[in-house]
């Protein structure tokens, strides 16, 4: 058990964490060796299972991000912006994998963890899911064999606290149809329609934001040609498998070199 790799769950109390905390638990495959929340936090102190509401799992939650990282072979970080680009810098100090679930995040932020990459591995992905990674390959794959008399829409739909839209998944579809079409999708991108749009620009890559209730993650990408349409749909139910990407990811990263990589890269897509 010892000889396992030692995992570090940032925003332990969130939902992700949370989920986190309990796959590494019955993985039988790494062992949680810290749980980390921002100073102040109800958790801060707590047994991470107890506060979960379960049993002990001899693991106190920190707010030293630092401490608990130099004692890790991996973090795994599904928080926000601006505590994955510090845990960056941190676990790059640390020399641990850092695995980074967080979405939203912006240019100034992605130049950040890229500097971290230098020195530490990072995996990063919107989605660390099996299905949408398969998703990403069969739109890009899709998009490549279909002209621009067929419209790309993507809808997506997730649960009414998402803070962030278009949702980290959405982006990857677009840049995947972007890549198989040969276009840049900050050029094609058309989101957040609203009032007298115009009729539809050719080539353009759509994307729309559904927000309500408990919904995991859902995903479609449409291609609308006169007469027929092509849809790809993932439907998550529950949020294990994005767990599970993130564990594989901190175990692959174990022997890779300092760099940025995504779930690609993991799984062999
Ligand atoms: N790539 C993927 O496969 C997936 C990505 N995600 C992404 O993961 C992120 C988290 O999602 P979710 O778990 O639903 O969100 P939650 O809001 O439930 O959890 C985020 C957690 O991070 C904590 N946090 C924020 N800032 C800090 C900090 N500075 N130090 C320590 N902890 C901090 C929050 O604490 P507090 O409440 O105090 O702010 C909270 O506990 C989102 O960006 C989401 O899009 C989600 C699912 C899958
Ligand atoms: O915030 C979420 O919940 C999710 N976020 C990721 C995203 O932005 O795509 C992945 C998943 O869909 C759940």
């Amino acid at each position: 058990m010892a000889d396992l790799p030692g995992i570090v769950v940032t925003g332990a109390s969130g939902r992700m964490g949370q989920m986190l905390v309990r796959t590494i638990a019955a993985s039988g495959k790494a062992r949680l060796v810290g749980c980390v929340e921002r100073a102040g936090h109800g958790w801060i102190g707590q047994d991470i299972g107890v506060a979960m509401g379960g049993g002990p799992l001899g693991v106190a939650v920190t707010d030293d991000p630092l401490e608990a990282f130099a004692r890790a072979q991996a973090v795994i970080d599904f928080t926000a912006p601006a505590a994955t680009v510090e845990f960056a810098a941190l676990a790059a100090q640390a020399r641990a994998v850092h695995v980074i679930g967080t979405t939203g995040l912006e240019a100034a932020h992605l130049a950040k963890i890229e500097a971290a990459a230098r020195h530490a591995v990072v995996v990063r992905a919107g989605n660390m899911s099996l299905g949408v990674n398969l998703l990403v390959r069969l739109t890009q794959k899709i998009a490549a064999a279909l002209d621009e008399d067929w419209d790309v829409e993507i809808v997506e739909a997730h649960h009414r606290m998402k803070v962030d839209a278009p949702s980290g998944t959405a982006l990857m579809l677009g840049r995947a149809a972007a890549e198989g079409r040969g276009v840049d999708l900050d050029a094609a991108m058309d989101s957040g329609r609203h009032g007298i749009t115009g009729a539809r620009q050719r080539g353009a890559i759509g994307i729309a934001a559904v927000r309500g209730g408990d919904i995991v993650g859902e995903h479609d990408v449409i291609f609308a040609a006169d007469g027929e349409r092509v849809i790809l749909r993932h439907v998550a139910t529950d949020r294990a498998i994005f767990a599970r990407g993130a564990l594989r990811a901190a175990l692959w990263g174990q022997g890779a070199k300092p760099g940025q990589y995504d779930m690609m890269d993991v799984l062999g897509l």
